[in-house]
């Protein structure tokens, strides 16, 4: 018998990005399983996660984990997923965030031309980060069909293939801009509320630009979203309302791609805090990877908080060290103000390292999430029918919480001034979660019902006829159709 096509994942190696393009090649092989007629257990198809591997300096701590696991888990569960490190490149030059990961990426377009030009066994299809395009150069010299993957949301995905138009009708920077942007499938969107590459005209932007006008080359675009939580929007993307005039490759909804461990057998302290806790009684603050806060931030949040009356476990990091973005664990002692832990025992737990957020969400006694708005902490949220308070820092954040407020629902307001650095005052935090979390707020109630509709949209999703698995699996024949 033939070895089974491959299908080479190259994703950009943080843990947003990777986690969720190792879950979903992992699902395309159990999907393909489900489709093979010969029942024994293997797959009509294999991975091959291409790894450009940031230097140690720059690495997450928990990547290195992300990759151990997922080679475990793979040999455990019988499926062929060969991991393989391309060549290290010297850091890019670089001038921003997305400016960074773009030129990343494109550094090792050679050493993935060579790796997959190397390979014993046929290969389906490539799959690249949304930051990998230029890599479509690579699978058209290959003739193979090049998809991306696309880690946030299809309201992100609609404002990239729009980009190239809008920047021709908009000739000032969007930060100067007044009014709203058209995004279609969305209520105006404040350009206030733009992604943070999109706001000035650098070259962050350009990237983004380019990378909207690339995605058109490719042979499909993989959203990690649920068709249900965003219907107008990829009816605006399908309809071709985003480009008009053009052919929008197929988009395939597969969300929500979350990856679960097994809970450990003693029970995280948080765990252990919230199962003291009463049903949906507690707020809970964590703001993903790279969120932390100076100083008079941190004691606007203990203040907002106290104020509140409400219970809450507050996930609060240590600014990161001079060149890294990643928080270090706080010096609590340091940071809040004086008496605060004493004053709030009864009520809170303050957490300074790396919280286990996804089985924090689903516990009983969370009733609302202040969150940074990063996709994935989104998703972890809307899985378990928690509300939330958007207070989003970076990268496409703004939009996402617009989205999450104005279009879906799901989350109550709060005012984040974006010019003082994202700063939030005291009284609005207590104003928002109050909001979140009374009985008695009407806001609140519709949050709650909204996130309760999200939960169901997302399970029914990925059940066997939901609309997440059936586009896996009109992917996955398309992948293994194409290598024939
Ligand atoms: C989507 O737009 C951007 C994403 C990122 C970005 O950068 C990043 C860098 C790291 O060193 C570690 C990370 O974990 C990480 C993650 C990351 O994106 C996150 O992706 C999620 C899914 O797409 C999610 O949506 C979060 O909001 C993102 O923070 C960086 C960037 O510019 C610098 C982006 O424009
Ligand atoms: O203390 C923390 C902070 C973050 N996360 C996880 O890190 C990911 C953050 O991804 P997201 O897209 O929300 O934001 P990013 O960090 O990439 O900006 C999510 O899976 C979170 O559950 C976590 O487990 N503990």
């Amino acid at each position: 018998m033939a070895s089974p096509a491959t299908v080479v994942l190259i994703p950009f190696c943080v843990s947003g990005h990777l986690t969720p393009m190792l879950e979903v090649g992992k699902r395309m092989l159990r999907s393909c399983r489900g489709n093979d007629d010969g029942g024994g257990g293997g797959s009509a198809m294999s991975l091959t996660v291409l790894l450009a591997q940031l230097p140690e300096s720059h690495r997450a701590p928990e990547v290195d984990e992300i990759i151990r696991q997922h080679e475990a888990g793979a040999s455990d569960s019988g499926f062929d997923v060969r991991f393989h490190c391309l060549p290290a490149e010297k850091l890019p030059d670089f001038r921003g965030g997305e400016d960074f990961i773009s030129r990343f990426m494109q550094q090792h377009a050679s050493h993935a031309r060579e790796a997959i030009s190397a390979l014993e066994s046929r290969v389906a299809a490539v799959v690249l980060d949304l930051f990998g395009t230029t890599l479509l150069d690579v699978t058209r010299e290959l003739g193979l069909p090049g998809y991306v993957y696309f880690t946030s949301t299809a309201s992100l995905l609609s404002l990239l293939l729009r980009l190239p138009a809008l920047d021709q009708e908009v000739a000032v920077d969007f930060e100067e801009m007044e009014g709203a942007v058209d995004l279609p499938g969305l209520p105006p969107v404040p350009a206030a509320r733009l992604p943070t590459p999109v706001m000035k005209k650098d070259c962050n932007y350009e990237w983004f630009v380019y990378h909207g006008n690339r995605f058109m080359e490719a042979a499909g675009i993989i959203v990690n979203t649920v068709a249900e939580l965003e219907p107008a929007v990829l009816a605006a993307i399908a309809d071709g309302r985003c480009v008009p005039g053009r052919r929008v490759p197929a988009i395939y909804t597969v969300g929500p791609v979350l990856s679960f461990k097994p809970p450990p057998e003693k029970p995280h302290e948080c765990v252990q805090w919230l199962d003291a806790q009463p049903r949906a009684s507690v707020v809970f603050l964590c703001f993903g990877s790279m969120g932390s806060f100076g100083p008079p931030q941190v004691l606007e949040i203990a203040d907002g908080l106290e104020r509140s009356g409400h219970r809450f476990l507050w996930v609060l990091r240590g600014r990161p060290p001079a060149g890294s973005p990643y928080p270090t664990d706080a010096d609590v002692d340091e940071l809040l103000p004086e008496g605060f832990l004493e004053r709030t025992k009864e009520k809170g737990l303050v957490w300074s390292k790396w919280a286990p957020q996804k089985e924090i969400l689903a516990h009983p006694a969370i009733g609302g999430f202040v969150t940074h708005c990063g996709w994935n902490s989104t998703l972890e949220s809307l899985w378990n029918g928690v509300p939330l308070v958007p207070w989003p820092l970076y990268a496409e954040q703004h939009l996402n919480a617009f989205e999450l407020v104005a279009a879906m629902g799901v989350a109550v307001e709060m005012k984040v001034d974006r010019k003082r650095d994202n700063f939030v005052e005291a009284a609005e935090l207590e104003r928002a979660v109050q909001c979140l979390m009374d009985d008695g707020s009407e806001e609140g109630r519709k949050a709650r019902e909204k996130a309760a509709e999200a939960k169901a949209a997302c399970r029914n999703a990925v059940e066997e006829d939901g609309s997440s698995s059936v586009a896996l699996q009109k992917l996955t024949q398309e992948m293994v159709m194409s290598s024939k």
